[in-house]
């Protein structure tokens, strides 16, 4: 052990800061693991070595804000710094990759390196990466969603049953999630939903509840709003509901990966930590989307249902039309704009309501509300009565945003560009890939106004030069990637109805 003064760096980052000095007293070299101590508080963390010693004298060790939040210095304070060995869970990460099963134990030991920050950026993406070339079977992606409750706190409400509804994701514009809570809630039922941020997409719906209210609670906030306004829609990631969970995405972000395994244990642990005892899984279908065909659909539905089964909480699952974006918007602005439209009964594409009002039903019939086939009617009823509106309202309220707020208030960005047809003809085909990459190109989740919004959808007549899509920016550079990216993807296919023409001979008039 050796003794050096704590100097708290105001970086929200994990971490170690030595001084080489005192590096090679300690015997660790840049990147190696130490244990810190500070009385009886203890951080696992990462030593970075610096040679700049104005920065860092001998003697002072500099600990970033994510190491701080488990050793409370205030700054000055004696830390006690010592070397420790590799972290057991190195080998079975190694296992996974070498296509091995880990036991309940040792992904337990991966999971608890991960939340407590042993493990380092690189070992986790190896893990995750080891997940998707192997993949997990069913026994493992129990253990994997066990441990991700396990090493976070848990919901435990007096009333039942709570109800909760989850998409996996992978297709753009899926704002459902902002209809579908407060319909459900409409009904009567509690729904503490907590969701991610973007994953494979340009906005999570995490990303797009931020711009009406903040969305970082503790787990007993969630629990108290959910008592008090009947649900909430807040960020998985700052909850302490399954803490693993946000650090695993963080990694497949830049991959735009979900590997199979880790997306069914990221989506149901979140939902039995929250104490859920139905839950609605809706899977996109498409040639795009995470699950490219019915089959592959079913498959996954039924492994939701089986993982369901083994937690003890009954889940339906809904494979839904993924091929093309949902609605008529792409990016947080927009999309949020679109939802509170259809909330307060302006007119809107149908695909979203018919998608977020059949999502709901089977919430709705499912804990007894209404009869089983008559979910999607109570639904939409519950839409268009403005009954869901006002409990977006409460929603938003009690999360702290502004319950009058309207979809004018989320303003598209100021730099924008608009896509004609070049020929007439009819949408034929829309890559929902490409036009993920262009929004994120355009700033998207980041800057509130980035996005696309769709003048036409596939199978729409358009005639040449007519609007086919705007991409919208918040800063020209991020409109300039945006169209380079749309350049080069060509997102969207136009195509008239000739196939061909076929010359025949030159007609002459008989007078010549
Ligand atoms: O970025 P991709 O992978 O498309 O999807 C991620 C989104 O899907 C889920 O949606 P919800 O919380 O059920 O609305 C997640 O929570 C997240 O918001
Ligand atoms: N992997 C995931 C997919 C969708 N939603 C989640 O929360 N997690």
């Amino acid at each position: 052990m050796v003794r050096l003064s704590g100097k708290v760096i105001d970086i929200e980052y994990r971490g170690l800061l030595l001084n080489r000095d005192d590096a090679r007293t300690i015997g660790v070299l840049d990147g190696d693991r130490v244990e810190v101590v500070n009385e009886e508080k203890k951080a696992a963390a990462q030593a970075f070595v610096t040679t700049t010693a104005t920065m860092l004298p001998q003697g002072t060790a500099g600990v970033y804000q994510v190491t701080n939040r488990k050793l409370q210095l205030d700054g000055g304070e004696a830390i006690e710094v010592r070397a420790v060995g590799r972290p057991a869970s190195i080998d079975f990460i190694k296992k996974k990759m070498d296509g091995g099963k880990l036991s309940m134990e040792e992904t337990q030991s991966i999971v608890r390196e991960i939340v407590d920050n042993t493990l380092s950026p690189g070992e986790i993406s190896a893990y995750i990466v080891g997940t998707y070339i192997n993949g997990l079977d069913m026994d493992e992606i129990e253990y994997l969603t066990r441990s991700t409750v396990s090493t976070g706190e848990q919901l435990s409400f007096a009333s039942h049953p709570i109800v909760d509804k989850h998409s996996i994701g992978g297709v753009p514009g899926n704002k459902i999630t902002l209809l579908v809570v407060p319909i459900i809630m409409a009904a009567g039922l509690k729904c503490p939903k907590t969701s991610s941020r973007a994953i494979t997409g340009a906005g999570g719906t995490a990303d797009l509840m931020e711009a009406l209210a903040p969305v970082a609670f503790t787990a007993s906030e969630l629990q108290t709003m959910t008592e008090k306004a009947g649900g909430a829609i807040v960020w998985g990631g700052a909850t302490n509901i399954a803490p693993a969970d946000d650090k695993i995405i963080l990694y497949e972000y830049p991959l735009k990966i979900d590997p199979h395994g880790q997306m069914l244990a990221s989506v149901m642990a979140k939902k039995f930590a929250v104490g859920a005892d139905l839950v609605v899984i809706d899977i996109p279908v498409g040639r795009d989307a995470k699950v490219t065909s019915i089959e592959d659909g079913r498959k996954l539905a039924r492994d939701f249902m089986e993982l369901g089964d083994r937690l003890g909480m009954k889940v339906e699952c809904a494979l839904t039309y993924g091929e093309t974006p949902i609605g008529r918007s792409l990016g947080v602005n927009l999309e949020v704009a679109e939802a509170l439209t259809i909330l307060k009964g302006g007119t809107a594409p149908d695909s979203l309501i018919q998608k977020s009002a059949a999502i709901a039903g089977i919430a709705l019939e499912m804990a007894g509300k209404v009869q089983a086939g008559a979910g999607t009617e109570a639904a939409l009823s519950l839409l268009s009565s403005g009954k869901a509106d006002l409990m977006m309202q409460k929603i938003i309220e009690i999360q702290g945003g502004d319950p009058g707020v309207k979809p004018e208030d989320l303003p598209p960005g100021n730099h924008s560009f608009t896509v004609n047809a070049p020929e007439t003809g009819y949408v034929v085909e829309m890559n929902n890939r490409a036009l993920i990459t262009i929004a994120r190109a355009a700033g998207a989740p980041h800057d509130h106004g980035a996005g696309l919004s769709f003048h036409k959808k596939q199978g729409q007549h358009v005639k040449k030069g007519e609007p086919i899509f705007t991409i919208y920016a918040d800063r020209s550079w991020r409109l300039q990637k945006a169209l380079e990216e749309g350049r080069r993807l060509m997102p969207i296919a136009v195509e008239g109805m000739l196939i061909d023409r076929v010359p025949g001979n030159r007609w002459r008039s008989p007078m010549h």
